[in-house]
C-alpha cells in the first residue's frame, strides 16, 4: 500500500502583529509556496552551514522564483561558532550583497545557525526579517520557535542577544531522516522538558512512545513537535521577553549551560547538558521536599532511555558549577533562581534554595 503524505499541520505563536505560523509536515523544503509569502522583498538571504549545505541548500533555493535576488551563506559547523565574529560575516554578506531594509534572511540549519541568523536580523540595519528553517529535532521543538536570538561568550551560554521574532517557522520533518542520533537525543532533551513542566500527559506519551521517537518513526516525531511547539507557543504568546512564565523554559538549563560553559562549547552538546541538568534540578525538587523518590526515578529513566547522561563532567567540582551559576541571567539580585519541579508536569520558579542543599546536591550527583 502506497502511505499518503500526512498534509502539513501549522501552529500560530499569537503576538498581535507579530504573530506568525509554524508549518509543520514533509517537504515543505522543496516547496516555495510556505517561504514565500514571508518575504519582506527580492532581496533573500540563506544562511547555512558547511554540513547542513550538502544536504538541504539546493532544496531549498532551487524552487525560488528567478525574480527573487537569492544570495547564500555557508558558515563552518558547531556551537564553537556560535560567536559575535561569525555574525559578522553574516552582516559583511549583506553589506557585500547591498541588502537594505527589504531584505529577509533565512536561517537553515540547527540551533546555532538559528540563533546567529535571528541575531543578525535583529541588528542588521536596526532589525529587517527572518525566517527560520530549522533542520535539527531540537532546533524544531524549541530554538526556532519565540525569538531568543544571540551568540555564546566564553563566560556564559547566550550572554549577548536580542528578542527578535521571525516571519515564519517552518519544520520540514524529512530532514530528520539524516541527523545523527546523539543530535536526535539531544532534541529529545528538550521535548522531554515540556512533558515535565507543564504536560505529565504528554510525559506518560513519551515514556511510551520513546522507542518509535529514537527510532525515527515519522508519525510519532510529528507528534512531539507539534505539541512541543504547541507549548512553546502558549508560552511566549503569554511572556514573549521572559519576566514570568517563559523562565520555566529554562529547566535543567542553569545546570546545563555551566556544564557547557565549563568543558568548552561544542564538548557537551546542548540537548544532553539540558538532559543532565534537568536530573539535578529533578534531584534537588526531591531534597526540597517536592518530588517523591520514585518520581526522580521516572525522570531518570527517561533521560536514559532518550540516550542522555545521567552523570556531570568527572573534573567539574561544586564551585566550578557554582561561580558559572551565579552569572546565569535569570538571577535578580544576586539571588539564583532555579526552575524545580512541585510534581511531574509542574514546576516553578524557585529562589529560596539554601546554599547547602545545593552544593550538597552538587557534590553528591555522580560523575562520568
Ligand atoms: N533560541 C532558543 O530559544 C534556543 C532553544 C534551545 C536551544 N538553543 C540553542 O540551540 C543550539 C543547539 O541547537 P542544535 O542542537 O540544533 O545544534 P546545532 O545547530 O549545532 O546542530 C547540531 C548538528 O546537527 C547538524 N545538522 C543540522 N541539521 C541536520 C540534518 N538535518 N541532518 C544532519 N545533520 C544536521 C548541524 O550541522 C550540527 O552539526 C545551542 O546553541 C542552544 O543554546 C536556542
Ligand atoms: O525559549 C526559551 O525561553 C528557552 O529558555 C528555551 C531554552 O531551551 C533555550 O536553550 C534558550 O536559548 C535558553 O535561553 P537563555 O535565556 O537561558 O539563554
Ligand atoms: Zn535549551
Amino acid at each position: 500500500m502506497i502511505e499518503t503524505p500526512a498534509a502539513p499541520s501549522t501552529l500560530e505563536v499569537a503576538l498581535g502583529d507579530r504573530s506568525y505560523p509554524i508549518h509543520i509536515g514533509p517537504g515543505l523544503l522543496g516547496d516555495p509556496q510556505w517561504l514565500t509569502p514571508h518575504l519582506a522583498g527580492r532581496q533573500v538571504m540563506v544562511v547555512t552551514n558547511e554540513t547542513v549545505a550538502p544536504l538541504y541548500l539546493d532544496k531549498l533555493t532551487q524552487g525560488l522564483s528567478d525574480d527573487l535576488e537569492v544570495r547564500t551563506l555557508v558558515l563552518p559547523d558547531g556551537e564553537a561558532t556560535k560567536t559575535l565574529a561569525h555574525v559578522e560575516r553574516i552582516w559583511d554578506a549583506l553589506l557585500d550583497a547591498g541588502f537594505n531594509r527589504r531584505c529577509t534572511l533565512i536561517a537553515l540549519g540547527g540551533g546555532v545557525t538559528g540563533d546567529m541568523v535571528g541575531f543578525a536580523a535583529a541588528c542588521y540595519q536596526r532589525g529587517v526579517a527572518f525566517v527560520q528553517v530549522p533542520t535539527t529535532l531540537l532546533a524544531q521543538v524549541d530554538s526556532s520557535v519565540g525569538g531568543k536570538t544571540g551568540v555564546n561568550h566564553p563566560r556564559g551560554k547566550n550572554m549577548i542577544g536580542a528578542f527578535w521574532q521571525p516571519r515564519a517557522v517552518l519544520i520540514d520533518t524529512d530532514t530528520l531522516a539524516t541527523l545523527p542520533p546523539r543530535e536526535l537525543s539531544a532534541g529529545l532533551a528538550e521535548v522531554l522538558k515540556y512533558g515535565l513542566i507543564r504536560d505529565a500527559d504528554f510525559l506518560a506519551w513519551l515514556e511510551a512512545e520513546m522507542p518509535l521517537l529514537r527510532g525515527l518513526d515519522a508519525a510519532a516525531l510529528t507528534r512531539a513537535i507539534e505539541r512541543s511547539c504547541t507549548l512553546k507557543a502558549e508560552i511566549v504568546a503569554e511572556d514573549e521577553t521572559e519576566q514570568g512564565v517563559r523562565a520555566l523554559l529554562n529547566l535543567g538549563h542553569t545546570f546545563g549551560h555551566a556544564i557547557e560553559a565549563h568543558q568548552g562549547y561544542g564538548h557537551w552538546l546542548h540537548g544532553e547538558a539540558v538532559g543532565t541538568g534537568m536530573l539535578m534540578a529533578a534531584e534537588l525538587s526531591c531534597r526540597l521536599g517536592w518530588l517523591s523518590e520514585a518520581e526522580v526515578a521516572r525522570v531518570r529513566t527517561l533521560i536514559e532511555a532518550a540516550g542522555l547522561p545521567l552523570a556531570a563532567p568527572a573534573e567539574m567540582v561544586v564551585e566550578d558549577f557554582l561561580a558559572i551559576m551565579s552569572l546565569d541571567k535569570k538571577n535578580l539580585d544576586s539571588r539564583l533562581r532555579l526552575i524545580l519541579l512541585r510534581t511531574l508536569g509542574d514546576a516553578c520558579i524557585h529562589d529560596e534554595t539554601p546554599p547547602q542543599i545545593l552544593a550538597s546536591l552538587i557534590e553528591a550527583f555522580p560523575r562520568r
